[in-house]
């Protein structure tokens, strides 16, 4: 297929699991560089924020001096993917931040929905689902770990998957947001629907 051997995704590596997702992309076919700086960005097709710890990412974020430039990478047609921690540094509210934080937390404000921290109880942090996705055929083995939920979701947004009746798989465009870590189990679907679909940001069928 042109074009998927020669995309050019980056994945922030600030903190958190990114080693994951290079291979799966690498897998794939995908050209794949860190970034850590926003030089980094340069010529890149499409960026994928990982799970962490978004406290700490934002931290970072403001650290590398990478809001901006990753602000200006969207406008300039770059496609974002974020899993867990990346998807709430995606949106444009972020609930449940830490009180030390005064209760709010910076976010990059590119996918338009409210996204609820640590949404599914401190009792169950952790759980994988077979999670039907809107498009494939058979479910997504989702690893939820203390995963956001998608609690309010704009009418420019698409929600591709529900879990426990929350929203969990969200796209707006070139925007991509899954609650889960789709990078933990070698399933490539997920990673081979965001460089075929978001980055060429076809549109999602209604
Ligand atoms: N696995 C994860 O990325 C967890 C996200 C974490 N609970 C946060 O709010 O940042």
């Amino acid at each position: 297929m042109a074009g998927k051997a020669s995309t050019r995704i980056g994945v922030l590596a600030l903190q958190g699991a990114f080693r994951e997702h290079r291979q799966l992309l690498a897998a794939l076919g995908a050209e794949v560089r860190e970034v850590r700086l926003p030089g980094d960005l340069a010529g890149l097709d499409g960026v994928i924020l990982p799970g962490g710890e978004s406290t700490t990412m934002a931290r970072l974020l403001t650290e590398y001096a990478l809001w901006e430039p990753l602000r200006a990478f969207h406008a300039a047609g770059g496609a974002l993917w974020g899993t867990c921690a990346g998807a709430i540094l995606l949106a444009h509210s972020v609930l449940g931040a830490p009180p030390q934080f005064g209760g709010r937390q910076d976010s990059l404000g590119l996918l338009d929905v409210t996204v609820q921290r640590n949404a599914f109880g401190r009792q169950i942090n952790s759980f994988t689902d077979a999670l039907p996705v809107r498009g494939l055929d058979t479910p997504f083995p989702a690893v939820f770990i203390r995963a956001p939920a998608f609690v309010k979701v704009g009418v420019g947004c698409t929600v591709l998957a529900t879990a426990r009746d929350q929203a969990v798989m969200v796209r707006q465009d070139r925007v991509l947001a899954t609650a889960f870590h789709p990078e933990l189990t070698g399933d490539t679907r997920l990673h081979a629907y965001f460089l075929e679909d978001v980055v060429q940001n076809k549109v999602v069928n209604k």
